[in-house]
This record gives structure tokens, C-alpha cells and sequence, in this order.
């Protein structure tokens, strides 16, 4: 068995420690009433040989009833609170892990595995809770029964005690030896879990793609895979168990035998009175719950352990992307003004850089478009822009601010972030719409759905604007679900807005009608004095729509490697104009066919 970890089992009982005493001196009581009864049993047996007297038997035995009673309640008492600090704990550390978990950066998240991590908050929490509830119950019985139950039966027969209580260290010995083998055991099956619960939570993301490649029966195969690995995981530690505790109890009871057979022979030889061995019998049958339930509760602490562990690796895990000490304030109002200077961005783990020493600057109201072939690092730029991946200073900056000097809640108030898998919650459209601002008016959601060109399309659904969409709403269509990201995106009015390929479902006349109001709010926003408009940085795979922005930044294996306005870019030999001349020609094939 590992070390017991008391520092982290003190740490978490540590704000609850008024009622844990409590609890524990309710046991004291218990266990000092529960050592009383076969002692007041021996006394009314022992008073019986020497002749029969109504009166008294009675009020002995209702003595006995009465303390039983106040034993019981005591004992239920002790249990409700120990057991409710298990409970309290159990929550708070939910919601610690929550509140952690929402801490760290979405690329840990996704390489982590959602299955592990819900393992850890859901069952591991919970074994948490049964070491900080039953453990500690019973473990703290257990000493207690034994620290009070021992000096009474020795002061009855010390060489009976000896030979009753004689086994028990063998049956601690078994729990020793199983025990190691429990926990590893144990480990596995949580591992196993988890890693079923990870396929289970990909194939539903999946399910699509598993259908359109027909690949039913290879997921099914890789399901049933990990399905008889858990399987044998807890087989395993099911026959370990099933081993264990029919030992434990076949030695408690040949504890009661050598008593019985052992206290005859005493009894004969008149020794020891009729009431000393109803009254050791009664204290050995007294122990031999709390040391069968040792078992239990070993088990227990050993599971609850490697929880502990678990959970506490979890909470330990420092998220990577975290507000300066002392941030910077943005500059108020915000302009929308960046500048990229030797941007160099590589993900944990990753072989080479994402984004090597890309440097550009974006003026405030300007719409400049990003493009280049797959891979090239455009949705990396978006991540930098909002700080969704890791960055070292003075590479980029905001408004004249280096960004890793920003307050993130500010950062992500000043740059609007539209991924192209746009994220829907189980909540009204209006909700979706108002996720950025939950106390936007009314009118402003229906502007920004008017401004995302969503507008015709909520009018068709069933409930409006009040339509539940998301996993147990309705379906909405790509386009549908863009253009409502898009929307709550708009809705904030950040300075800048990041567009990842954001308009990559949605028809070209949509989509340029969308571009044409984004820019006409520009035009507003300079002619009314308002500032310079928002700046838009447009991520497409299209440069036919790139065409139609102020300036085109060009990537390629994560450099910038041109930049101009479309007609110049078309008219220089390179990237752009060899992916501007198979656009063409790929249109071209469409039109003829
Ligand atoms: N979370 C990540 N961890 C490690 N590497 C990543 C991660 N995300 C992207 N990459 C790698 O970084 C490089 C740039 O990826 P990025 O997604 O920025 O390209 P992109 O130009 O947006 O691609 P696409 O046109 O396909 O959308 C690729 O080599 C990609 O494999």
C-alpha cells in the first residue's frame, strides 16, 4: 500500500474540522455505551445465579434498551455528519475542478482527452468524498472500538482475549498483501474507464464522418476492444476482492470458536462466570464488524488515495496561458490597431513552429484578408491574436499594448474571435446570439442577426428567436450556424474581429452581402466621427473574396511571404498567383461542367 497521504486528507477535512470532531466525539460516546451494555449484561446474568428477581432484571434490562437506543442515535448522528463532510467536500471539489477546468487553455483540454477529465471530476471526486466520509467514519470506529473493547475483555481473561483477538493480525496481514494489488488494480479500471469514455465522446462528435466512410464496424471493433480491457480490468479486481473478504471473515469466525471452545473449558473449571464469557462473546462479535469492515475501509483509503491523487494532479496543472501579474490597461477607446513584429508561434510539443517571424501591421478600420495553402498558419494567427495559444512577449500587439501584458477578460473584450465551427449551446437563438453580453437588449440581438444575414432564416424557425438550438435543439445548417457566430460576434463590439474562415459555409452572395455591411459600418463609423470602424482580419480559403478587402497578408509553412492589394499580388509571380490562377481554373472547370 502507498503512503497514505494524511497531509492531503487533513488539508481537504481541514475547513470542516468543527464538525468532524464532533462526529468523532459522537463515536467516543458510542463506543464507550456500546463497551458498557456486555458489561451490564454480564452483571444481570452473573446477579441471576445468585437468585431471580423481577424487579431488578427489568430495570436492568431497560437500562440496557435505553442505552442501546441513545447508542443508535449517537451512532446515527456521528455518521450523518462525517458523512455530510464527505458530501460537502465532494462539492466544493466539483466545483473547484470546474472553475479550474475552465482555467486552462482548449489545446490541453483537447489533448488531454474530455473522457479523462470527466473521470476525474466524476468518479475520482467521488472516491474522494467515500475516503473523506466512510474511511475516516470507520477507520476512526474501528481505533475506537478497539481502543476501548481491548482493556475490558482483558480485564475478564487476558489469555482469552489473547487467543479470540489472537487471528486478527493474520487477517491484517491478507489485507496487506491484497491490498497493493487492489490499488494497481483499481488504476487500471479508472484508466480503462476513461479511455472508453474518450471513444464514446469522439464517435458521437464523429458520427457523421464514422457513417459517410462507413466505418461502423472498425469503431465497433475498437469499442469492443477497450470494452474487454475494462472488462478484465474489473474482473480483475472483483476476483482480488471476492478473494479477500471471504478470508476475513473465515478467520473472525474461527476467532468466536476458539473463544467459545477455550471459555467452556474455563467455565467448567469455574474461572470465569457465566457473564464473563456472554460478555467477552459479545465484545468479540463487537470487533468483528469494525475488523471485517477494516477491509472496507482499507480499500477504500487505497482507492480514495489514488483519486486523491488524481485530482490533485489536476488541480495542480497550471494553465499556460494566464493574465500578466500586473496588467496593462487597453487603450480606451479601442482602435483595432495591430502590429506582428518576428511572430513565432509553436504549439507544446509540436516539431517545428507553427508561425515563423511573421511581422505586419493592420491600421484600425482597415479589412485585410489572410490566405495561403492548408497548414500554412492562418487559424494559428487567429489563435495568437486572441491569445488562444501560448506567446512570448513583444511579439504582438494591440493598440500600441504588447498582448501578454493584457487582462484576458480585456484581451477578449477588445478581439472578436469567429471560428469556422461556430459552437452552439442548448439555449435560445437569442441566447446564442447574446452569449458575449447576456444583458444585451433585445434590439441589439436583432441587429446583429440582421448584420450576420440571419434574420430571414429565424423568421422560419418554430419559436423565433426564442428557438431552442444547440444538442437538444433544433438542427441548424453550417451556413446557419456561421452566420449565428458570426452574430455574437458582432453583437460584442470589439475593435478588432477575427473571421477564421467564418464565412466558408455560407453561399458567396450571403457571404459578400455580409462583407459589404461589415464595411459600410466602417464607412459610418469614419463619417460619424465615431473612430475608424472596427478592423477585420478575414481568414478565407477563397480569393475571390479576399479581392474584395483593403490588403491580403499571404502565409505559406508559417511565413508571411507577400502582402499588397489583391490586383498588385495577382500581377507579382508567387504564392498568391499561383493559388489565384488554380481558383480560377478550378471555377472555370465548374462553369464548363
Ligand atoms: N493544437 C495544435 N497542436 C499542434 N500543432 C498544431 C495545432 N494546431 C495546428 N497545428 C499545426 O500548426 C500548423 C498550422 O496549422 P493551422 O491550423 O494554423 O493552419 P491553417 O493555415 O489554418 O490550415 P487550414 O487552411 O487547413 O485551416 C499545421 O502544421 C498544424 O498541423
Amino acid at each position: 500500500m502507498g503512503a497514505i497521504r494524511l497531509d492531503l486528507i487533513r488539508r481537504y477535512l481541514r475547513p470542516h474540522r468543527k464538525v468532524v470532531l464532533i462526529g468523532v466525539a459522537a463515536l467516543v460516546v458510542v463506543n464507550l455505551l456500546s463497551v458498557s451494555i456486555p458489561l451490564l449484561v454480564r452483571r444481570v446474568i452473573d446477579d441471576l445465579q445468585d437468585g431471580f428477581a423481577l424487579q431488578d432484571v427489568l430495570a436492568q434490562a431497560a437500562l440496557i434498551v435505553a442505552l442501546a437506543t441513545v447508542m443508535g442515535a449517537v451512532r446515527l448522528y456521528s455518521r450523518m455528519l462525517v458523512f455530510g463532510v464527505g458530501r460537502q467536500v465532494e462539492a466544493e471539489l466539483k466545483q473547484q475542478i470546474f472553475d479550474h477546468l475552465l482555467k486552462q487553455e482548449p489545446g490541453w483540454v483537447q489533448t488531454t482527452g474530455s473522457g479523462e477529465v470527466i473521470s476525474r471530476a466524476t468518479s475520482d471526486v467521488e472516491n474522494v468524498r467515500r475516503l473523506l466520509g466512510f474511511a475516516v467514519l470507520s477507520l476512526t470506529n474501528t481505533v475506537l472500538a478497539y481502543a476501548l473493547t481491548l482493556p475490558a475483555m482483558l480485564s475478564i481473561d487476558g489469555w482469552l482475549t489473547l487467543a479470540a483477538v489472537g487471528l486478527y493480525p493474520l487477517m491484517l496481514m491478507v489485507v496487506r498483501l491484497f491490498g497493493g494489488r487492489m490499488m494497481r488494480q483499481q488504476r487500471r479500471q479508472q484508466e480503462a474507464l476513461a479511455s472508453l469514455s474518450d471513444l464514446i465522446q469522439e464517435d458521437l462528435s464523429g458520427i457523421s464522418a464514422i457513417k459517410i466512410y462507413g466505418q461502423e464496424s472498425t469503431e465497433q471493433t475498437a469499442f469492443a476492444g477497450r470494452n474487454r480491457i475494462y472488462r478484465d480490468a474489473a474482473l480483475n479486481l472483483a476476483r482480488t476482492r471476492s478473494t479477500l473478504f471471504p478470508l476475513l471473515e473465515g478467520i473472525s469466525s474461527i476467532s468466536l470458536l476458539l473463544l467459545l471452545a477455550l471459555g467452556s473449558g474455563q467455565l467448567e473449571s469455574g474461572r470465569l462466570s457465566i457473564g464473563d464469557l456472554v460478555a467477552l462473546i459479545l465484545f468479540v462479535e463487537r470487533l468483528v464488524f469494525p475488523t471485517a469492515l477494516l477491509g472496507f475501509t482499507l480499500n477504500t483509503f487505497q482507492t480514495g488515495q489514488v483519486s486523491l491523487e488524481r485530482v490533485e494532479e489536476l488541480l495542480r496543472r497550471r494553465p499556460l496561458i494566464v493574465s500578466s501579474a500586473s496588467p496593462t490597461p487597453p487603450a480606451k477607446p479601442g482602435r483595432g490597431a495591430v502590429e506582428a513584429r518576428g511572430l513565432t508561434v509553436r504549439y507544446p510539443n509540436a516539431p517545428r513552429p507553427a508561425l515563423v517571424d511573421v511581422s505586419f501591421e493592420l491600421h484600425p478600420g482597415e479589412l485585410v484578408a489572410v490566405v495561403g495553402p492548408v497548414g500554412c498558419g492562418k487559424t494559428t494567427l487567429a489563435r495568437a491574436l486572441g491569445r488562444m495559444v501560448e506567446l512570448d512577449p513583444g511579439q504582438l500587439w494591440l493598440d500600441g499594448v504588447d498582448i501578454t501584458a493584457l487582462d484576458l477578460a480585456e484581451l477578449r473584450g477588445q478581439v472578436g474571435l469567429v471560428p469556422q465551427e461556430g459552437y452552439l449551446f442548448t439555449a435560445s437563438l437569442a441566447d446564442n446570439l447574446r452569449y458575449g453580453e447576456p444583458d444585451a437588449p433585445f434590439e441589439r440581438v436583432e441587429a446583429a442577426a440582421r448584420q450576420a444575414r440571419l434574420e430571414g432564416d429565424i423568421k422560419g424557425f418554430p419559436d423565433g428567436y426564442q428557438t431552442l438550438v444547440g444538442e437538444r435543439g433544433i438542427t441548424l445548417s453550417g451556413g446557419q450556424r456561421q452566420r449565428t457566430a458570426l452574430g455574437r460576434a458582432l453583437l460584442v463590439r470589439t475593435p478588432l474581429l477575427v473571421l477564421d474562415d467564418a464565412l466558408a459555409s455560407v453561399d458567396n452572395t450571403t457571404a459578400a452581402e455580409i462583407l459589404r455591411t461589415i464595411r459600410s459600418e466602417q464607412a459610418n463609423a469614419q463619417s460619424n466621427d465615431q473612430g475608424l470602424g472596427r478592423t477585420v482580419l478575414m481568414i478565407s480559403h477563397q480569393l475571390s473574396a479576399a479581392a474584395a478587402c483593403d490588403r491580403v497578408l499571404v502565409l505559406e509553412e508559417g511565413r508571411l511571404v507577400q502582402q499588397g492589394h489583391h490586383s498588385e499580388l495577382v500581377a507579382e509571380r508567387g504564392t498568391y498567383r499561383r493559388l489565384w490562377d488554380r481558383e480560377q481554373a478550378t471555377e472555370q472547370l465548374r462553369a464548363a461542367g
